[in-house]
């Protein structure tokens, strides 16, 4: 592999390597690593929000009505817990309450997608 600043292993801080380590941004001293940690980061968050849309398709299958797939009810818990969840890791509880809204008013459009497909 090329090697050079572009190619850091944010794990590692410095040359690749076999074994993963936890992430340390406090122990960065060049944006190549904070820009390789931020990739990585967000290719784990992609894969996991790839898994709840799997969620959804889910709950398109399971719920009997359409009127069923929003609950506002239950939106609110969810960015209650993620606010809860993120102030606990001491992350910004009113940023990830926002991104939590969009994100479940895209989930919402998505599983609405998806019952049609099936169900309508
Ligand atoms: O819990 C549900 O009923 C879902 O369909 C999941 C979900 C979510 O994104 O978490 C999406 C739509 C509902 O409005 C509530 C929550």
């Amino acid at each position: 592999m090329e090697k050079g600043a572009d190619h850091v292993n944010p794990r590692q801080g410095g040359a690749m390597g076999l074994v993963s380590q936890p992430m340390n941004p406090e122990s960065y001293t060049t944006m190549a690593q904070v820009r390789a940690g931020v990739d990585e980061i967000d290719r784990q968050i992609v894969a996991l929000l790839a898994d709840r849309f799997a969620h959804m398709r889910a709950a398109a299958r399971i719920k009997p009505e359409r009127a069923h797939v929003r609950d506002e009810e239950r939106k609110a818990l969810v960015i209650a817990n993620a606010r809860a969840e993120a102030e606990k890791l001491g992350a910004p509880g009113d940023a990830i309450a926002m991104l939590w809204d969009q994100l479940v008013e895209a989930s919402i459009a998505y599983e609405m997608e998806e019952f049609d497909r099936l169900k309508g």
